[in-house]
């Protein structure tokens, strides 16, 4: 603590203590030596701590450096003389570095995407959070005095997070209501104003929704330099956050944790659902407890992706892992199965390079037996690979048709048989999603490409035929056919003038992105899809309407 600064958290109250203790033992001769060392031992074990989590925790951004710094020199006393604040405010008030990567980690840990903020003061912790949001999070940062706003704005006009960042004006129950109002919910709050009415915003934003079902409440100062606890408490503040813990600790609506860093923080998260409604069935809590988006977790889940190296099968085999599975990767070119596996990896995903070809019979084995042999199982068939080679009718070769046929339809074919002998599904569970096409509804033109729409007609009889063959024993076949997929083939010399002519047929008004894909492969592959077999799910923008 540097010289100067008052003790304001139980640390430094209890550095500053035993500093006092270990002057007075050593002026007073009659203390013994070993008192003196003792309390020493206890300076030094209390005083390094504040020092080391700071030089431990990650460096703070340089917007926040400057934050800290611009907010620590400001003469605070001044702006409030001048009448320019309603309140004296002290500038301990900032969160600061160890506090501030805190509530980004766990910004982080919640996945939160909309933070509420109760007391800005000059935005240090808002900022922090906002450098964890996504690129479209938003955090509203409640605050009293006007001032406050045009002190942060700059800094956070330099940052690239500062935009995520809503300063609201005025009492924050004020603003909390204004909230509520207009239906707003958040996954993270931030309680860090006046202590005497932590509780009021505590009750309110638990009434009235403003926090989501799976939100968390971070409290600020709960331990408010000891006072909380200490029994000779005369202290207002002290009061509030004592009577605030005790309230929080008896709501049966939450469970919570103080963690003794700084002041204190307190972390709260909503558990019970009060009052038990006689609706207390699957939709209201989810089925096993489980609700819809954690239905559609894979985690545990071992699936393959043919055709993965590209495109398609990259962007399933992304949603397939970021969705919690183990992910082979299968593709003919190796290098490609490899920097998908890479990229996958990079984000936490476990996955494998298999390199086959699935027209050929003892590939397709050797791909099944790899997954199962690396994995143990195998859940989750994504059979995407495919090929396209145009002709006019009167044209196409025998050769063309077959290798056409001999990818499309025999390839997904012996990849569906394969799976349907192998363990899993033969025990109970299994999830098939054959990659189909638009083009097994209609006839896509001006190109022609008979060989390529028949094959993928036929993946949608081989799919609804499986579907119902296999259903009995717990394996679902679905297939998904895209329109006209925006990939770098689309933009070849040849293909780039039919694409104005194929934008004029699709009510979207565009090209599907492989991502627009993405969810349909992680439902049909997940548990919350287990009623759905030999369906085709189209996805082309409304084309095959037309
Ligand atoms: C401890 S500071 C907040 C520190 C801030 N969270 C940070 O990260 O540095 C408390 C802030 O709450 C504001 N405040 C106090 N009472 C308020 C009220 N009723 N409504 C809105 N803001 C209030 C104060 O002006 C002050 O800026």
């Amino acid at each position: 603590m540097p010289d100067g600064k008052v003790p304001d958290t139980p640390v430094e109250i209890l550095v500053d203590l035993l500093k006092k203790a270990k002057d007075v033992a050593t002026t007073n001769g009659c203390v013994p030596k070993e008192l003196t060392n003792l309390l020493q031992q206890a300076l030094d074990l209390a005083s390094g701590l504040d020092d080391y989590l700071e030089k431990m925790t990650t460096q703070e951004s340089e917007p926040l450096a400057e934050l800290y710094k611009k907010t620590i020199s400001h003469d605070w006393d001044k702006v409030y003389e001048e009448g320019k604040t309603q309140f004296r405010l002290p500038k301990e008030c900032i969160t600061g570095h160890v506090e501030g990567q805190t509530l980004k980690m766990l910004v982080h840990m919640c996945q939160a995407r909309r933070i509420l903020e109760v007391g800005m003061f000059t935005g240090y912790g808002a900022l922090a959070m906002a450098e964890a949001l996504p690129e479209n999070g938003c955090l509203f940062a409640c605050e009293l005095e006007a001032y406050l706003k045009e002190f942060a704005q700059p800094i956070f006009d330099k940052s690239p997070h500062g935009k995520k960042i809503m300063i609201k004006i005025g009492s924050a129950l004020d603003t909390l209501k204004e909230l509520a109002d207009a239906g707003e919910q958040f996954d993270m709050v931030f309680i860090d104003a006046d202590k005497s009415n932590y509780i009021n915003y505590y009750k309110f934003i638990l009434d009235n929704n403003l926090l989501r079902l799976r939100g968390v409440i971070c409290v600020d100062n709960s331990l408010f330099k000891g006072k909380v606890y200490l029994k000779n408490t005369t202290d207002l503040n002290g009061l509030a956050l004592r009577d605030f813990n005790d309230y929080v600790a008896q709501d049966p609506h939450v469970e919570q944790v103080i963690l003794p860093l700084r002041d204190g923080i307190t972390v709260i998260r909503r558990v019970g659902i009060e009052p038990r409604p006689s609706s207390y069935d699957e939709v209201f809590r989810g089925v096993m407890g489980r609700p819809i988006l954690e239905r559609m977790r894979l985690d545990g889940r071992v699936a393959y992706v043919t055709g993965a190296g590209q495109s398609i099968g990259r962007a399933f085999a992304h949603a397939l892992g970021e969705a919690g599975a183990n992910v082979a990767i299968v593709d003919m070119d190796a290098t490609k199965a490899d920097s998908v596996v890479k990229e996958l990896n990079v984000k936490g995903i476990n996955a494998m390079a298999i390199t086959a070809d699935i027209s050929k019979c003892e590939d397709v084995q050797r791909m099944i037996d790899s997954v199962v042999s690396k994995w143990g199982a195998l859940h989750i068939a994504c059979n995407n690979a495919g090929i396209n080679m145009n002709s006019a009718s009167e044209d196409t070769t025998l050769e063309e048709w077959d290798r056409t046929f001999s990818v499309n339809l025999r390839g997904t074919f012996m990849c569906c048989q394969v799976c349907g002998r192998s363990g899993d599904a033969k025990q109970g569970y299994g999830k098939i999603i054959n990659t189909a096409s638009m083009a097994s509804l209609i006839v896509p033109h001006p190109q022609k490409q008979l060989s390529y729409n028949t094959s993928k007609a036929g993946v949608v009889k081989l799919t609804q035929t499986l579907g119902t063959e296999w259903v009995d024993r717990g394996v679902r076949v679905n297939c998904i056919s895209p329109g006209i997929v925006d990939t770098p083939l689309i933009h070849s010399e040849s293909l780039e003038p039919l694409v104005q002519r194929w934008l004029s047929d699709i009510p979207a008004g565009r090209l599907a992105q492989v991502t627009d894909l993405q969810a349909a492969v992680v439902y049909l592959a997940c548990d919350a899809s287990d009623y759905m077999t030999g369906h085709n799910l189209v996805i082309e923008g409304g084309q095959s309407l037309w």
